[in-house]
């Protein structure tokens, strides 16, 4: 069992001297739903702010203008709900085009758990080769349907808190909150994926090693913290950070940069966003505390 501390930030490359924006990975955030856009943007934004080069945003045609005014920097490729209907061939090629161009893959924050989704969140768990982030209403389907788990595999990284991690392994919340570890660990072994159970102190459940988080607040106890969290992580496989490090650190780098928004916004009064903007205070760190 592992506990990052401040000196892990020695893991945070330099960016490359002759990069380019595809150096740093194309990041596919397949989320948001109407009236859900905020979790895309979040989840997006984060991506970004931990050193994605590139960022396309799948969501529903209604949220196209909403996304490009809150994220210009982000590509947007829309469908729309009543493809699923309609067109499910156009929808699934559309969804096969973003795959292939994605090197990390973030699947569920803000998705809705309707019909459209399902289909969504099947074709992407068959077809999606490279490292994934599962959060969400992703879950949540894959907690309805679990014969869904027979698309899981080594790339995949879950991000349940504690009611979805209820409802996938159909726990009683109490039961989970009082061995976390445990559950994190047999739900990770089972399917050999790596489980990042989301609490006041998160468990990661990775391949090598299991990591116990202590950085974050209870400030963080507000909406879209969670959809952050997932943008972090795909953020950290962009730097080129080895898989089960980049799952503990971007868990850890979360809470710092919450530690961070909580004191200068003050422990009730911080929003989602105020993490994000507290990101790059905490990757610069490892220069300032002489760890690289
Ligand atoms: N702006 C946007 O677009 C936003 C969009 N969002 C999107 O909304 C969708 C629904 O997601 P959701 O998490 O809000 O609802 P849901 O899955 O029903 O979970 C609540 C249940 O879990 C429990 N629970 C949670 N943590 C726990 C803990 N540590 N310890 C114990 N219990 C804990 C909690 O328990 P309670 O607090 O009631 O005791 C309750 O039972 C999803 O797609 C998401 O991405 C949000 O991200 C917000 C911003
Ligand atoms: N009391 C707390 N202490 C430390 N971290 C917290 C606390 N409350 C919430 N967090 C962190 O904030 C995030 C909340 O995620 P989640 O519940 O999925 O929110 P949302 O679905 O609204 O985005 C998790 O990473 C969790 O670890």
């Amino acid at each position: 069992m592992r506990i990052l501390d401040e000196t892990a930030l020695k893991y945070i490359p330099d960016r490359i001297e002759d990069a380019n924006k595809g150096s740093y990975g194309h990041v596919l955030v397949i989320a948001g739903s109407n009236g859900m856009s905020g979790a895309a943007f979040l989840s997006s934004m984060a991506a970004y702010r931990s050193g994605a080069g590139l960022v396309r945003i799948l969501t529903v045609s209604k949220n196209r203008t909403i996304l490009q005014t809150l994220l210009p920097e982000a590509i947007i490729t829309t469908y729309d709900e009543r493809e699923a209907f309609e067109s499910k061939d156009c929808l699934l090629s559309k969804i096969k085009q973003c795959l292939d161009w994605a090197s990390v893959v973030v699947l569920g924050p803000g998705l809705s758990t309707e019909y459209y989704s399902k289909i969504i969140v099947e074709y992407v768990l068959s077809e999606c080769y490279v490292p994934m982030i599962i959060d969400a209403d992703a879950l949540n389907i894959i907690a309805y349907d679990n014969s869904l788990t027979k698309y899981y595999t080594d790339n995949i990284i879950i991000t349940p808190h504690i009611g979805e991690m209820s409802r996938l392994i159909n726990i009683p919340i109490e039961d989970i909150l009082a061995d976390t570890q445990k559950y994190a660990k047999e739900y990770a072994n089972k399917y050999g994926i790596t489980v990042v159970l989301k609490s006041h102190r998160s468990v990661i459940a990775a391949k090598e090693d299991t990591f116990i988080n202590e950085s974050g607040t209870p400030a963080m106890a507000k909406a879209g913290s969670g959809d952050v969290l997932c943008g972090i992580i795909a953020g950290m496989f962009c730097l080129g950070i080895e898989d089960d490090l980049a799952v503990a650190l971007g868990v850890y780098i979360h809470g710092l940069a919450g530690n961070l928004a909580g004191q200068k916004q003050g422990e009730h009064s911080i929003i989602a966003r105020d993490i994000l903007d507290n990101i790059g205070e905490v990757l610069n760190r490892r220069k300032r505390n002489g760890l690289i």
